[in-house]
């Protein structure tokens, strides 16, 4: 099935799902490079180009380039789930140990729920990339907004600031026979924003296959 290709927002109005399966998505790149213009930002553009290859479901994606600041970090996070609605934002950067690098402490700030398992298991695999993995704070969080599920939520998870860790992370590890050596973390994000009242969302499994328990699969 294909869906139509929505432009990036740039806005902060609320966004309205064109189809019930719709998922708003934030992406949020914090480089006080980028943001500055010493170098183009590869953050975006990464993520945007990893979820386009897995989602099979449709997406509309908002935009934001930001430097590493905690206070704008944290009022951009609030206003992609708070007024835009979205259901998911992945950031990029500032997860490392840096002064600088405040995006977890950020992130921690505007959320409800903690969901520490997003950065274990990211760690996890990015050891089997570099032995600086564990050098990255990353954290993930749910951020719920009203008192019920029909209020909505944010799942809100931090990538580090590579861009070639995006795909690491999110689409795991294959061996030479394409077998999965380390689960993405991307597996397990369709029945998290299901759990959280969000929209059902698929995924190609050629690329991330997401798993969902049999009782809390939609039939076909
Ligand atoms: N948004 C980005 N676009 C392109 N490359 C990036 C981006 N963010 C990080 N990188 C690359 O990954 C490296 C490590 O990322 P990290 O987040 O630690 O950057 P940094 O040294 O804190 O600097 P900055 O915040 O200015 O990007 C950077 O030195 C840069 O080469
Ligand atoms: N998959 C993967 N994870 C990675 C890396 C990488 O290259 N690939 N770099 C590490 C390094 S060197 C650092 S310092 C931390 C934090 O990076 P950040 O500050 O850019 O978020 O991420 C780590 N995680």
């Amino acid at each position: 099935m294909s869906f139509p290709q929505h432009e990036p927002s740039a806005s902060t109005a609320r966004i309205e799902r064109s189809h019930p399966d719709e998922l708003i998505c934030g992406l949020v790149s914090i480089s006080d490079r980028a943001s500055g213009g010493v170098y183009e930002d590869q953050g975006i553009p990464a993520l945007k180009t990893w979820l386009q290859g897995a989602l099979t479901t449709p997406v509309r994606f908002v935009e934001r380039l930001i430097p590493d600041e905690a206070p704008g970090i944290s009022a951009t996070l609030t206003e992609l789930a708070d007024t835009v609605g979205c259901d998911l934002i992945l950031t990029t950067g500032g997860t490392g140990p840096s002064r600088r690098d405040v995006t977890p402490e950020a992130t921690l700030a505007v959320g409800t729920k903690e969901m520490p398992g997003f950065g274990e298991q990211m760690r996890q695999i990015s050891l089997r990339f570099v032995p600086t993995a564990i050098l990255s704070r990353q954290v993930a969080v749910i951020r719920e907004r009203g008192t019920t599920d029909a209020d909505g939520a944010t799942l809100i998870i931090n990538l580090p600031g590579q861009p070639k860790a995006i795909r690491e992370t999110l689409e795991g590890l294959r061996d030479a026979d394409q077998a999965l050596v380390a689960a993405g973390i991307f597996a397990a994000v369709p029945y998290c924003i299901q759990l959280t009242g969000g929209p059902y969302i698929e995924t190609d499994p050629a690329v991330c296959k997401a798993f969902r328990p049999k009782t809390a699969v939609r039939p076909a």
